[in-house]
């Protein structure tokens, strides 16, 4: 049975999941859930989302949310195929490096690139006013942390070394969304080793094919 992706074209976490799905040839339904219209705190979609969140699987069955888990469920399950070490197996060093890496995205970029989007873009969805003062902390933050990937990457080509791997994956869709329209922030191209990883990382066919509509 094809996999089920249970959540919404532009939602950032589902962009994600369905980008390492092309990247591993894994076919999927995506299955919308509107979170526009509240459906993801409806009780049939938080039996499978406690958190009333996108994205979720249904991999024959078998039920994942949380969208860096079900990467790297996926990348795990179908090592054999398509783009190869998404996710080091079986070499100590390696795992730690992505580990490493992966733990720089979730709590140096994500949380302050979250930051800036919730007070440009997702707040103004719900009717609330930016918060500039807030909005320029959260950015002032997020360019310290990048001052500090511009040194990791002056001395490999990917955040966890010199193979891609999930850990870069999971910057595209927020960093998309800073990198676009509205914001001209120019976080990435002013520092020369970033600019170049975000050009490798931004270009992948997989991520074309899903950033206008997963
Ligand atoms: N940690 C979760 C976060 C999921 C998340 O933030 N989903 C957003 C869409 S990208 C959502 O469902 N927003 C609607 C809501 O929170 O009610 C994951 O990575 O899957």
């Amino acid at each position: 049975m094809v996999l089920k992706l249970y959540g919404l074209s532009i939602s950032t976490k589902t962009r994600s999941v369905a980008q390492v799905c092309k990247e591993l040839n894994v076919p999927y339904e995506l299955v919308v859930v509107d979170i526009r219209n509240g459906e993801q705190k409806l009780p049939k979609h938080t039996q499978n989302q406690p958190f009333g969140q996108v994205p979720y699987i249904d991999d024959d069955g078998f039920v994942l949310y949380e969208s860096r888990a079900i990467a790297r469920y996926l990348a795990k399950k179908y090592a054999g195929q398509g783009t190869p070490g998404l996710i080091p197996i079986n070499d100590p060093k390696a795992e730690a490096q992505f580990e490493c890496a992966a733990s720089i995205e979730a709590f140096n970029f994500d949380p302050f690139a979250y930051g800036v989007a919730w007070e440009k873009v997702f707040k103004l969805r719900r009717g609330l006013q930016t918060d500039e003062a807030r909005m320029a902390e959260m950015l002032a933050t997020l360019n310290t942390k990048l001052d500090a990937y511009e040194v990791i990457l002056a001395k490999q080509t990917y955040l966890a070394g010199d193979n891609v791997t999930l850990a870069d994956f999971f910057h595209l869709p927020l960093g998309t969304m800073l990198e676009g329209p509205g914001f001209e922030l120019d976080i990435f191209s002013k520092r020369p080793n970033v600019s170049r990883w975000w050009k490798a990382i931004s270009t992948r066919p997989s991520w074309l094919a899903v950033k206008d509509g997963a």
